[in-house]
């Protein structure tokens, strides 16, 4: 007999579980297919063992700021595969704990990998299985591109599973995953060359937080190579890379070459074609506000709708869709795609929610856009020979001068972020922020005494 749920997601990264519990727990039978890791990349390959990685870098980092703190360290060296092994370890423990909340939900977990059959069948390790309703969930993967030798890099999957440290490293791409692999390489003690297509990383984001960026990347001594292309790779007898760029240049004796330049959709094997389910020229599956596909009981949420490419965002659209069709209470349930925080894991961290400068002139007009900015030297590296600036910025709008944008690169921005976008979320002003004591001595402080 045909297995039958009344909700089944296909893939059990972020948005997959998220969806799949909250339908168990509205009542709904509910399972998911997964076919590879649970946890899908967040957990695995992802946010969770790149933030290990990045605490990782952060130690290194005290370490060199400890003299100045009157500690004399003899550092011994530093154990790339024991911090893998914990990592990792840590990581099946998360593994255990989906375990543990499927189980105490009743959700059923599939191991396998799932295509259509039709828009109400799906077909896993040979067995069909049926549901009323079905969730595209199976995320994305690393791109590579087409250039002789291409192979011989890896790509942000292969970063996690490295047991040894590259001696040499070179990262390619200008998004947040390449700059963040790059700082981590770097603040380890690997010699690390980032290659970026044009003038800069993370160029949608706020220009002073890039310059801000930049100006570390210099002061930190990583080696940032602009306008430039990888053109071929060759490995010579020992194993190592030479890289050739377009500008002509040339890395030698490069022990690993990570591809960081995007990712792109996991559509292509799932046979949507026979479901009816359609997708963009690039494969992403579009939905309307509510995560519904072109088919009616066929959804999508997650980096495969292309939106927000985020965990926090595949777990609410996910939620917010399973508590739409089973939870009478809230039948108008979506995903709020705006205001989105995001961090960049950079070092120092980078923090961003809402338009950039350039944006809310675009959007307001110049006249109406007043932009607040601090540049400090926070007390953390202040004693230090390490002595570095955070910048920080509020770009308001309107007459009431609403706070539209906020932004920031510092330490301990990454944690700062989360409680001003509940401040943005009500739609707070800069007089708001102006009315709120300042909590001294913090960094966050100078986001409620900007003049
Ligand atoms: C290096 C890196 C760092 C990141 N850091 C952050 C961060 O700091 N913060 C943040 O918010 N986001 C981060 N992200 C993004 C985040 O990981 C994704 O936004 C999130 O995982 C998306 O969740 P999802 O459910 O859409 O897809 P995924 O988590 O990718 O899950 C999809 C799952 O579907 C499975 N699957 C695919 N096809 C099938 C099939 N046919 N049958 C069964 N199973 C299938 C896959 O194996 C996978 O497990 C990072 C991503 C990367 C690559």
């Amino acid at each position: 007999m045909t297995r039958h749920y009344d909700y089944l997601a296909i893939g059990a990264g972020s948005g997959g579980i998220a969806s799949a519990n909250r339908a168990a727990i509205r009542g709904a039978k509910a399972a998911v297919i997964e076919a590879k890791a649970v946890g899908g990349t967040c957990v695995n390959v992802g946010c969770v063992p790149k933030k290990v990685m990045w605490y990782g870098a952060h130690i290194a980092e005290a370490i060199k700021y400890s003299p100045a703190y009157g500690f004399d360290l003899q550092q011994q060296g530093f154990d790339w595969a024991t911090l893998v092994r914990n990592r990792e370890a840590y990581i099946e423990r998360i593994h255990g704990a989906y375990q543990r909340g499927f189980a105490s939900n009743g959700v059923d977990l599939i191991e396998g990998f799932a295509t259509f059959v039709d828009k109400n069948t799906v077909e896993v390790n040979g067995e069909r299985i049926t549901a009323d309703h079905i969730t595209i969930a199976v995320g994305g993967r690393p791109s590579r591109p087409d250039i002789p030798g291409a192979e011989l890099g890896i790509d942000s999957d292969g970063f996690f599973a490295l047991t040894e440290q590259p001696k040499k490293a070179v990262v390619v791409g200008a998004g947040y995953i390449a700059v963040e692999i790059a700082g981590v390489l770097h603040a380890l003690g690997s010699d690390t060359h980032l290659l970026v297509r044009k003038d800069r990383p993370l160029r949608n984001f706020d220009a002073d937080i890039t310059d801000a960026l930049l100006e570390r990347m210099k002061q930190d001594e990583l080696q940032l190579h602009t306008h430039t292309e990888v053109s071929k790779i060759e490995a010579s007898s020992d194993g190592r890379l030479t890289v050739y760029l377009t500008d002509g240049g040339m890395l030698l004796n490069v022990d690993c070459l990570i591809w960081a330049i995007g990712r792109e959709p996991a559509t292509d094997a799932i046979q949507l074609e026979v479901a009816g389910v359609s997708t963009d020229a690039h494969g992403y599956i579009r939905t309307d506000a509510f995560q519904n596909t072109n088919v009616p009981g066929i959804y999508a949420v997650g980096d495969i709708t292309g939106e927000a490419q985020l965990t926090p965002v595949a777990v609410k659209a996910g939620r917010m869709l399973a508590e739409r069709l089973f939870n009478p209470a809230m039948p108008e349930a979506k995903m709020d795609y705006r205001l989105i925080p995001t961090v960049v894991f950079s070092h120092p961290p980078i923090g961003t929610i809402g338009l950039t400068e350039a944006e809310a002139k675009a959007e307001y007009g110049d006249a109406n856009v007043k932009v607040y900015r601090s540049s400090f030297a926070a007390m953390y590296n202040a004693i230090t020979p390490h002595r570095a600036l955070s910048t920080f910025k509020l770009v308001c709008a309107g007459k009431e001068e609403k706070v539209v944008g906020l932004h920031g690169i510092g330490e301990g921005m990454d944690e700062v972020l989360q409680g001003f976008a509940v401040a943005m979320k009500m739609g707070a002003t800069k007089a708001d922020f102006d009315a709120t004591v300042a909590l001294h001595p913090t960094s966050a402080e100078e986001f409620v005494t900007m003049r």
